[in-house]
């Protein structure tokens, strides 16, 4: 089967001039390798990612009609709010790069999206404040935390790449990004057995980088990016580990040099399908960090040679986002 993604201790980011060199090649190697990579040390504090979690479970724990103060339009965009199990399905994107048909297998999730605090386009929506005192302001925080994390990885990146650190960052300096709480319910194995309804359809984010964080439950998978077809289980050591992954938009702007991580969620791996088992209850929460709307997706100069010919067209990340999305609910 091969080793699972690597795991990467990020305070040698912080450290001597080598040992960050060291950290940004193993980085590029492990992603390049396994489509993604756990990272420890990443500089967000445990106490803030357990009361994340804390949170969520507070958030999906509140009544159907009081998460439904919050409710997120029916359509894909703005995608902000919560959307309840079966109104948005994966599946009908998944087979967008390889020009599929929109599959209909259903995902098992409920979700809250939020965005910046302060984005130009799009205001968040929150339950009010006296269901869930204090979530709000968590959230805005965190928002800012991991946008400080992602402009680190970005530097390592940048740096492995022999890219410009400045330029990538600049492209993300609006912090125009996505986080989004998930709930996959508890479940019985008979439901997930037949194809027809999974936790989430295997997919790749359109973001940069998505940093996701995830309970003990299991189930996460992320295709090899040396054997396709091959997806293999990803487990974090613990719910402060950050798995790191590739986006569509860093796939466009290094021209494949990064190719997209598909993943997706199913039952964890110990699950029996044909017993009566009730598969449990599974939270994640995922962080994807996208290039400033109006910044254009065209293949950095880097990356274009004889050789490599530049294989995208010029598209802001904005239309490559709506692009996306658009099928998503419905
Ligand atoms: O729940 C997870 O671990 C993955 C979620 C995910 O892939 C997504 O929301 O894009
Ligand atoms: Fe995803």
């Amino acid at each position: 089967m091969g080793s699972p993604a690597d795991t990467l201790d990020m305070s040698s980011f912080f450290g001597t001039p080598e040992q960050k060199k060291e950290f940004c090649i193993s980085l590029l190697e492990s992603l390049k390798k396994r489509g993604c990579v756990k990272i420890q040390n990443h500089g967000i504090a445990d106490e803030m990612i357990h009361e994340l979690f804390a949170m969520t479970r507070k958030f999906f724990a509140l009544p159907y009609e009081v998460k439904m103060e919050a409710k997120h339009p029916p359509r894909a965009n703005p995608n902000r709010g919560y959307s309840y199990v079966g109104q948005e399905n994966v599946a009908t994107i998944s087979g967008y790069e390889k020009g599929l048909n929109p599959g209909t297998t259903r995902d098992m999730k409920e979700t809250l999206d939020m965005g910046a605090p302060h984005d130009n386009l799009v205001d968040n929506i929150w339950v009010p404040e006296e269901y869930l005192p204090g979530f709000r302001s968590f959230m805005e925080s965190f928002y800012e935390l991991a946008y400080k994390t992602e402009l680190h990885i970005l530097s390592a990146l940048a740096i492995a790449l022999g890219i410009s650190e400045e330029h990538l960052r600049s492209l993300h300096s609006k912090a125009e990004n996505e986080f989004r709480l998930l709930h996959y319910p508890s479940t019985p194995a008979s439901v997930l057995k037949d194809g027809s309804t999974t936790r989430i359809a295997e997919h790749t984010d359109f973001g940069t980088i998505t940093m996701l964080f995830q309970d003990s439950t299991g189930g996460l998978q992320v295709e090899d990016q040396t054997q396709h077809g091959t997806f293999r289980n990803v487990e974090s050591s613990g719910p402060t580990d950050i798995i790191l992954n590739i986006g569509d938009s860093l796939q466009r702007l290094t021209n494949d040099t990064f190719k997209a991580a598909c993943h997706r969620v199913t039952c964890p791996p110990t699950t029996k399908l044909d017993g009566e088992e009730i598969v449990p209850e599974r939270f994640s929460i995922a962080y994807f960090a996208k290039p400033n709307r109006d910044s254009s997706l065209l293949p950095l100069k880097n990356f274009i040679t004889e050789a490599t010919p530049c294989r995208y067209e010029n598209i802001t990340a904005w239309e490559w986002n709506n692009l996306r999305i658009a099928k998503l609910f419905g």
